[in-house]
């Protein structure tokens, strides 16, 4: 059955009139450094979370100028626990409130270290033309110069912001917007993270207005998942590559419980030969597809790897996870599968 989280904020809660010529924004709040506290304001690393939905909307009280909030409380955790359970509720929940007339788009906030896990999940499993923008922050809400306060505000805008419509998910920090499809994290601890090297950036703010460099694009080879009555997901797990790799990890996994496997390979997807064959046998006696991806910061994995893995193309090890889960989860067999990563590259012969 849906999973129902109760709504733990509505529009009085927050001493706030609904004002009827303001739009409606749904808040989604999951933890991470963003509901953070340190015990100084100089404390930067090794703080907690200890901030709820209703602390990051009252530490902002100007987005209530811009718009009615109404907020969720989903999760409270780093993004490194952010599960199945979670990621399904938001994506139910934001599917729910995007089919209302009155909401205009929806934020989560969200730990950055999965952010962008989260965002191309949704990218994938919420069919709305309307803003979904996925935010965090580097520092934590007591820090001197904390980032969160400003990053929700500007999240709030582009939630309401007409032309943020037909963007697909968002990742926006630090003055930014990015796509879901193409954002990653790029630095474990600077405030200047998300970017997307190759792709660029859909925008930027300027004055806290959301500035577009172009008119709204679907990626190219952009898949859509219908999750209305999907409860759980498939278990796919990332191995990463190194000189001399264990080919026992292969087995390892699936004797796991993998459905599917993602390789953060060396370079354009490589491994040990060893590892090689450890594939090959797997893929020969469970048919489980094992999708090659890369370790490398960025580039793209082109489709000649052989017979048994399918190739990621420019879906990073942790986004062809998400796409691999999706779509084994809503049943999709294996031919289909190396259909939805091979759209999103040129083929050799282009
Ligand atoms: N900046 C952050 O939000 C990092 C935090 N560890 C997280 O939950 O992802």
């Amino acid at each position: 059955s849906p999973i129902d989280f109760p709504r733990l904020i509505v529009r009085q809660d927050i001493e706030t009139p609904i004002n009827a010529s303001l739009p409606n924004v749904t808040i989604l709040a999951t933890g991470g450094t963003i509901a953070s506290k340190g015990s100084t304001n100089t404390q930067t690393t090794g703080y907690s979370i200890g901030l709820g939905v209703q602390d990051l909307i009252e530490a902002v009280p100007e987005i209530l100028n811009i718009s009615n909030i109404a907020g969720y409380q989903v999760s409270n955790v780093g993004s490194g626990s952010i599960n199945e359970t979670i990621s399904l509720a938001l994506a139910h929940i934001i599917s729910k409130e995007l089919a209302k007339d009155e909401v205009s788009g929806v934020v989560i906030t969200h730990g950055t270290d999965t952010l962008e896990e989260t965002a191309f999940f949704m990218n994938l499993a919420i069919n709305s033309s309307k803003p979904v923008v996925c935010v965090g922050a580097m520092r934590p809400s007591t820090a001197l110069s904390a980032d969160g306060p400003l990053n929700l505000y500007q999240a709030v805008t582009l939630a309401i912001s007409p032309n943020a419509k037909g963007r697909g998910a968002m990742i926006t920090l630090n003055d930014r917007i990015g796509s879901a499809f193409y954002t990653t994290k790029n630095n474990a601890n600077s405030i200047d993270t998300f970017y997307s090297m190759e792709a660029g950036q859909l925008g930027f703010f300027i004055n806290q207005v959301p500035f577009f460099f172009y008119e709204p694009a679907v990626p190219i080879g952009h898949t859509s998942f219908d999750l209305t009555n999907v409860n759980d997901l498939a278990q796919v797990d990332i191995l990463y590559a190194h000189q001399d790799m264990d080919p026992g990890l292969v087995n390892a996994s699936i004797a796991g419980g993998a459905d599917g496997l993602v390789i953060a390979g060396v370079g354009a997807g490589g491994t040990s030969s060893k590892f090689a064959v450890a594939m090959e046998e797997a893929y020969n006696a469970t048919g489980i597809p094992i999708v090659s991806s890369h370790r490398s910061a960025d580039g793209f994995v082109p489709g000649d790897e052989g017979d048994f893995t399918i190739a990621s193309g420019f879906y990073n090890p942790q986004k062809a996870r998400i796409l691999l889960q999706l779509a084994l989860s809503t049943g999709m067999g294996y031919d289909d599968i190396k259909g939805i990563f091979a759209k999103s590259y040129p083929s050799p012969s282009a």
